[in-house]
């Protein structure tokens, strides 16, 4: 940046402030004399290490792609002074950034609703409306399924955003009263919700599932809706860390359950410290009355057509979960396992409908396959433990499948409605890149998804660019930043010569006597060694410090993952005698969520079936659909860490920014032409160049 002149504002690294602005005194070689603002203190530095500043008339501008000078402090620069002004919307480029503002804004009743469907929306600010309404706009013209991806960290507020799409789409179509289709798509959210958010350190209500909502139109009608889900995250079940609960669904009903249906669960008297699965978690949580919560919840069963019986059941099934974590041994010392007296095994396998010598048996002494022959096993109090809580997180993502199925139904595609061919809107939302101290399988298998997401938003971004420069017969090399992320997409998913973690990880799984340690072994042979590196040349991997795991360089940094535990996490093994048990249960409903196990072959094939290959054949699904729509990215940040209105953490803030691809959009876009200007825009802005060149 060799074009500094003296005055010029640029902005320059600082301490506190994480950017400064200042101004140039004197420029001189490689470097520059600045006196930063209201201060009059003067500094020198490199001049690569200042941005220029924009000028004043782009303050609080509406689409930071317009910026002159677009770089990192200018873009945070403009998201904190429009957040001092409850401006959080703001667009850049192809995306739409989302600042949580932790407070109720006036911006989302029916008013907004109307100037948004019936305004012009180049005209109006920036809105989740505006997004929602295009995507509207594009099912009805141009028949064309769209999506909206929704990302950003915990807490960000990707829920609220998405909820408020959802609202927008019910209302605007609502005027056709003839189905309640809309109504059912809101109710779904409480049960969703329920059932599938928690209390964490970072939210209150912490959504810990993906989700991705598509809703189906017809002649600009709703007419079904479907729901896929990903990762939930069951162990929640077991055990929380402090400060946090288990899914909000356990203390609703523990608080609102009637007294004659206590008694028959087993729960009469018991509150959550008598719970093993509850009881060093949070009883309450500040504002939030969770009996008024169980009666919205049952309000929203209703309206989603659960029948007494079900709901019933499934409540019965969290009982059955909490009665299997107060299942404790004798001794935790003893070579095997006994239960401790009064554990509630019979009261288990009453509630189960199977028998309780069965179920003894299933966990203390169970029967294992060897050569031709069963053989009795004995079990450690802690080996008991591990099956016990095994069946407790399956039967809780069964009853969340369940739920979810049924609602899925309920919102199916009302054929009667649709005339001819119907288009959808998908609403994803799920968490972004998550780095932290400790990064274990959960968070590989996000990271994993969002490097594919940031993929597919590089490559709609490229074939948007290059289509730009086909239609002006510009001659330009294009470069498709979608091969980018090639390499760590295939350090993590490749199956091909080289395996790449996830099916080394299966392979370890299946490896008799093998560890977590024998798999990072194979996984720095086959990508750490020198001489392979020659052979991928990615760059992707190195081990860690300590040789307890190994470094991936996603695109949105290095994170650093443990491989404690990874072998068991991702075999999630069950009891196959308990689910047979299950499977035979005199209890209908459980009977339902057990069907019977497959035949030979087929369960070789569920056994290869791991929590990592699972959840590529779904992301491998969501890709497929995702690619059949136009897409619309909204990125939502937190703006701070203690869930404060009006308080911007700038260094908080960009490092979001470079981990969701906002930055990474803007340095596609700058490689590109830089700019894009309306004739009747530039001719205003540079004809002095004109001018000045003929005094010259
Ligand atoms: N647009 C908004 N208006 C008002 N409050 C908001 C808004 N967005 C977020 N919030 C506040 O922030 C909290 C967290 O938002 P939200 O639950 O949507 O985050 P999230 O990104 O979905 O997090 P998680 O990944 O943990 O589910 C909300 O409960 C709400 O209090």
């Amino acid at each position: 940046m060799s074009d500094l002149n003296s005055k010029d504002y640029v902005w320059i690294a600082d301490k506190a402030e994480t950017f400064a602005r200042a101004c140039i005194v004197l420029t001189d070689g490689d470097m520059v004399r600045v006196r930063k603002m209201d201060s009059t203190d003067e500094v020198t530095v490199a001049i690569d290490a200042t941005e220029k500043c924009n000028p004043p008339n782009f303050d609080k501008c509406d689409d930071m792609a317009e910026l002159t000078h677009l770089n990192e402090p200018s873009v945070v620069h403009n998201l904190r002074q429009r957040y001092a002004d409850d401006l959080i919307y703001t667009y850049s480029g192809l995306f739409l950034v989302a600042v949580n503002p932790y407070a109720p804004l006036a911006i989302y009743d029916e008013n907004y609703v109307s100037m948004y469907h019936d305004g012009d929306l180049k005209a109006l600010k920036p809105h989740i409306f505006a997004i929602t309404e295009r995507t509207y706009q594009n099912v009805r013209a141009k028949r064309k399924n769209q999506s909206i991806l929704v990302t950003g960290e915990s807490g960000a507020g990707k829920t609220e955003n998405t909820k408020k799409i959802i609202q927008y789409l019910s209302s605007i179509t609502h005027q056709a009263k003839s189905s309640n289709i809309e109504e059912k798509i809101l109710q779904a959210n409480p049960i969703l919700e329920s059932f599938g958010n928690a209390q964490t350190i970072r939210n209150h209500n912490s959504s810990r599932f993906g989700k991705f909502i598509r809703i189906e139109f017809a002649s600009g009608q709703i007419v079904g809706a479907n729901i896929d889900w990903y990762l939930l995250e069951k162990s929640r079940v077991l055990k929380q860390t402090a400060k946090e609960r288990n899914f909000h669904i356990f203390y609703q009903f523990l608080s609102g359950l009637p007294k004659n249906k206590r008694a028959e669960l087993g729960l009469d008297g018991k509150g959550v410290r008598d719970f093993a699965y509850l009881r060093d978690s949070n009883p309450t949580i500040p504002h939030i009355d969770d009996r008024a919560e169980f009666g919205q919840l049952l309000t929203s069963f209703r309206i989603m057509g659960f029948n007494d019986a079900e709901i019933h059941a499934i409540f019965r099934t969290l009982a059955l979960i909490l009665h299997l974590g107060n299942i404790d041994f004798m001794s935790m010392k003893a070579d095997q396992a006994q239960f401790a007296r009064g554990a509630p095994v019979d009261r288990v396998a009453e509630m189960a409908g199977f028998p309780a010598d069965a179920f003894t048996t299933a966990v203390l002494r169970p029967k294992v396959k060897a050569g031709k022959e069963f053989v009795t096993q004995s079990r450690t109090p802690f080996q008991a433990r591990a099956t016990i809580d095994a069946v407790a997180k399956m039967l809780y993502e069964r009853i969340f499948r369940f739920i979810v199925d049924k609602i899925n139904e309920e919102l199916v595609l009302d054929e009667t409605r649709a005339t001819g061919e119907s288009n959808f809107i998908g609403v994803l939302d799920i968490a972004g890149f998550e780095i932290f101290t400790k990064n274990s399988f959960e968070q590989l298998c996000i990271n994993y998804t969002n490097e594919r997401l940031q993929q597919f938003f590089n490559h709609h971004m490229f074939i948007l660019e290059q289509n730009e420069y086909l239609k002006e017969n510009i001659n330009w090399k294009f470069i498709d930043f979608g091969n980018d992320l090639q390499p760590t997409i295939d350090l993590i998913d490749a199956r091909g010569k080289q395996h790449g973690v996830m099916a080394l990880l299966d392979e370890e799984c299946i490896v008799p006597r093998a560890t977590d340690r024998s798999f990072l072994e194979k996984l720095v042979k086959n990508w750490g060694e020198p001489k392979n590196a020659g052979k991928t040349l990615t760059g992707k991997f190195s081990q860690n410090k300590f040789k307890t795991g190994f470094i991936i360089h996603h695109y949105a940094g290095k994170v650093d993952y443990d491989v404690d535990q990874w072998l068991e996490k991702n075999k999630d093994p069950v009891s196959e005698a308990i689910m047979s048990l299950l499977g035979n249960s005199t209890d209908p409903f459980l009977a339902a969520l057990f069907p019977a196990t497959p035949s030979l072959s087929g369960k070789r094939n569920n056994m290869l079936r791991t929590v990592g290959t699972k959840h590529k054949e779904q992301l491998a699904d969501l890709m497929d659909q995702l690619s059949s729509t136009t897409p619309h990215f909204v990125r939502c940040i937190l703006p701070n860490n203690m869930k404060l209105p009006k308080k911007f953490d700038k260094q908080l803030v960009l490092d979001q920014l470079r981990c969701n691809g906002v930055l990474e959009g803007i340095r596609i876009a700058r490689s590109g032409y830089p700019n894009r200007i309306f004739f009747k825009d530039f001719l205003p802005r540079y004809s002095i160049f004109r001018l000045r060149a003929r005094i010259e």
